[in-house]
C-alpha cells in the first residue's frame, strides 16, 4: 500500500491508491462531522505549485476526448464540439460530442433502470461514495481539477483553488452532514406497541441537473445533491466548463458511483431543455445559470404540466446585481479592498460580483482614489501566470455583452469611465480580455445599474450624505435581481431602511 501525506490536511495519512481503503478508515456517516477543506498557498516552488505545473503541462499538451456517458456506455456522435482556452482560443483543450434527443431519451430510460437499486441503498452507503469523492478531490485529483478549471474557464490559481478544491469537497462533505441531520428526526410513538418511522426516498422519475460555466463546484454539486438523496440524474454540463466537469464526473465514477445514477450529457441547451421537460418521468430540475434560461425551463414545465407522473420540483439559482452600499461611517480602506475584490476577481463572472456601488459624497474622493490606484495595479493576463488577477472573459458572447455596456457608457452623458474601459480582441478573437472598468453615473436608474453584466464592470453612484435613507430606498428598488448585497458601516446601530416597493415584491 502506498502511503502519502495528505497535502490538504498536514499530518494525516491516507492511501492514495485505494480510495475505498481511505474511506472505510475515516468515514462513518453517523459520527463524521464536516469541516471546511483547508486551502494551499501555491507559493512559487512549493510542492503544490510543482504538482500543479505538471497537471497544467499535461492538459495543455493534449486535447482530451470526452464521451457522452449513459449508464455504462460511452457514446460519440457526429456532432463534434471543442472547448478552447479562453485566454488562447487557438488552444483546444477538449473534444466532446453533443447528445441528440434519442440519446437523452435513452439516458432517461437507463436512469429508470438504475433507480430502484440506487434508491434502496441505505443513505449511509450513498453518502460514503460522496465522502470518498471529496477525499479524492482534496488529494490525488486536486491538481487535475485546478488545471482543467484554469485552462478551460480562465480562473487564476487562487480562484481555481477556492472553487474546485475547497468548494467542491465542501459541497460533498456538508451535503452528507445535512442529509444526516434532516433524516435523524423520527416521529414520536404514542404507545409501545406502535412504531412510526419516516423514510426519505428518491423521487419516481429523474432529475435534470443543468449547470453553469463559472463554478466547477456547482457543476459537481447539482447532480450530486439529488443523487445523494436516492434520485437518478441526467447532468447537462456547460460547453465552456466541459473538461473540468468531466473530471468531476470521472472522480464520481472512481469513488464508486454506480452506472446510470448520474449520466453525463453534453448537449445543446435548448434541445436538452425541451427533451427533458417533454418526458413524463421528469421529477425535478436542479439549475444554476441565468434568469433567462431558468424562466424558459419553468415555462416549459408549466406548459407540459399535464404529462408528468408527478409534480416536478424546480430549483434555480440565478443571476445577481450585487450592490455595495457605503454609509458615511464606513472604513474607506475596507470599502476599497472589498469592492475591488468583489467586482474584479474572476473578471466579475460570479453571481455575487459587486457591480453597483452607492457612495456618500464625503467619502467619495478617498474611495475613488483608492479604487483607481488599485485598478492600475491589477494584472490582466493569462490565468496560468502567478500574479494575474483576472484573465480573459469566458467567450465571445460574454465579450460582446460587456462591450455593449461599455460602449454605451462612452457615449452616454450620465456615465463617465474613471478607469479601464479598454478591451483586447485584436487577434481575431483569439483572446478576449476586458480591462477592469470603473464607471461613475449620475443616473441611478440607468440600465447599467439594473442589469446583470457578468463582467469586470463596476458602476458607482455618489449620493449626498444627508440622503442616505432615500438612496437606500432607491438602491433596494433599482433592479429586479436581488441576490446579494453588502453594507459598509462602522456604527452597527445606524438604521438604514432598505424597503422594497410593491413593484418588486
Ligand atoms: N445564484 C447562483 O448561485 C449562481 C451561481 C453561478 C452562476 N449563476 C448565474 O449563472 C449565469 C452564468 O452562467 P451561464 O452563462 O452558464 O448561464 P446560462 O443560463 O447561459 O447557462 C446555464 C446552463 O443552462 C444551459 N442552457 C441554456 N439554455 C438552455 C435551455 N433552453 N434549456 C436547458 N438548458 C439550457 C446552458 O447550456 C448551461 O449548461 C449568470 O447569470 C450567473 O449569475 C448564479
Ligand atoms: N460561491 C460563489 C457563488 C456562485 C456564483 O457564481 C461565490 O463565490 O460567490
Amino acid at each position: 500500500m502506498f502511503l502519502a501525506r495528505q497535502l490538504s490536511s498536514p499530518g494525516r495519512l491516507y492511501c492514495v491508491k485505494c480510495a475505498q481503503c481511505f474511506s472505510s478508515q475515516s468515514f462513518d456517516f453517523k459520527t463524521s462531522v464536516a469541516k471546511n477543506e483547508p486551502m494551499f498557498d501555491y507559493a512559487p516552488k512549493s510542492k503544490e505549485q510543482e504538482a500543479l505545473n505538471l497537471a497544467i503541462h499535461k492538459y495543455s499538451k493534449q486535447v482530451t476526448e470526452i464521451p457522452i456517458v449513459v449508464g455504462e456506455e460511452e457514446i460519440k456522435t457526429s456532432e463534434v464540439r471543442y472547448q478552447v482556452c479562453p485566454f488562447d482560443h487557438q488552444k483546444k483543450i477538449a473534444k466532446y460530442y453533443y447528445a441528440d434527443s434519442d440519446i437523452i431519451e435513452k439516458a432517461i430510460y437507463v436512469s429508470q433502470e438504475a433507480r430502484t437499486a440506487w434508491g434502496k441503498r441505505p443513505l449511509a452507503e450513498r453518502a460514503e461514495i460522496f465522502a470518498r469523492a471529496a477525499d479524492i478531490i482534496s488529494t490525488d485529483r486536486r491538481m487535475d481539477l485546478l488545471a482543467t478549471t484554469m485552462l478551460g474557464q480562465a480562473k487564476n490559481v487562487v480562484q481555481a483553488e477556492i472553487d474546485t478544491a475547497a468548494e467542491l469537497a465542501d459541497f460533498y462533505r456538508f451535503n452528507n452532514q445535512f442529509a444526516k441531520e434532516i433524516t435523524e428526526y423520527q416521529p414520536i410513538c404514542p404507545s409501545e406497541t406502535e412504531t412510526n418511522t419516516m423514510v426519505y426516498r428518491g423521487m419516481e422519475g429523474f432529475w435534470a441537473a443543468i449547470t453553469p460555466f463559472n463554478f466547477t463546484a456547482i457543476g459537481g454539486h447539482l447532480p450530486a445533491a439529488p443523487a445523494l438523496m436516492g434520485n437518478v440524474v441526467l447532468w447537462k454540463p456547460s460547453d465552456t466548463a466541459m473538461l473540468s466537469n468531466y473530471t468531476v464526473f470521472k472522480i464520481l465514477q472512481e469513488a464508486g458511483l454506480p452506472p446510470g445514477v448520474i449520466n453525463f450529457l453534453p448537449a445543446d441547451g435548448p434541445l436538452f431543455g425541451n427533451t427533458v421537460t417533454s418526458s413524463s418521468y421528469l421529477s425535478g430540475i436542479n439549475f444554476t445559470g441565468s434568469v433567462r434560461t431558468f424562466k424558459t425551463l419553468w415555462k416549459l414545465v408549466a406548459e407540459n404540466m399535464d404529462i408528468y407522473r408527478t409534480y416536478p420540483r424546480i430549483i434555480g439559482e440565478c443571476g445577481g446585481k450585487n450592490m455595495h452600499f457605503v454609509h458615511s461611517s464606513a472604513d474607506a480602506e475596507s470599502v476599497i479592498n472589498g469592492s475591488i475584490r468583489s467586482a474584479f476577481e474572476y473578471g466579475g463572472q460570479k453571481c455575487s460580483a459587486c457591480s453597483r456601488m452607492y457612495v456618500p459624497e464625503s467619502l467619495w474622493p478617498k474611495i475613488k482614489d483608492g479604487l483607481i490606484a488599485i485598478q492600475k495595479q491589477v494584472k490582466l493576463g493569462s490565468a496560468l501566470e502567478q500574479d494575474t488577477f483576472l484573465s480573459a472573459v469566458i467567450d465571445q458572447k460574454a465579450f460582446h455583452r460587456i462591450k455593449s455596456y461599455i460602449d454605451h457608457a462612452k457615449s452616454c452623458p450620465d456615465e463617465t469611465i474613471l478607469a479601464g474601459g479598454g478591451c483586447d480582441d485584436r487577434y481575431h478573437y483569439t483572446k478576449l480580455f476586458y480591462e477592469p472598468t470603473i464607471i461613475q453615473t449620475t443616473n441611478p436608474l440607468g440600465e447599467i445599474m439594473q442589469e446583470e453584466i457578468f463582467g469586470p464592470v463596476l458602476t458607482v453612484y455618489v449620493y449626498p450624505d444627508n440622503k442616505c435613507h432615500e438612496t437606500a430606498h432607491l438602491a433596494a428598488n433599482t433592479s429586479s435581481f436581488g441576490l446579494t448585497a453588502a453594507i459598509f458601516v462602522q456604527d452597527q446601530y445606524v438604521y438604514i431602511p432598505f424597503r422594497f416597493d410593491s413593484r418588486f415584491v
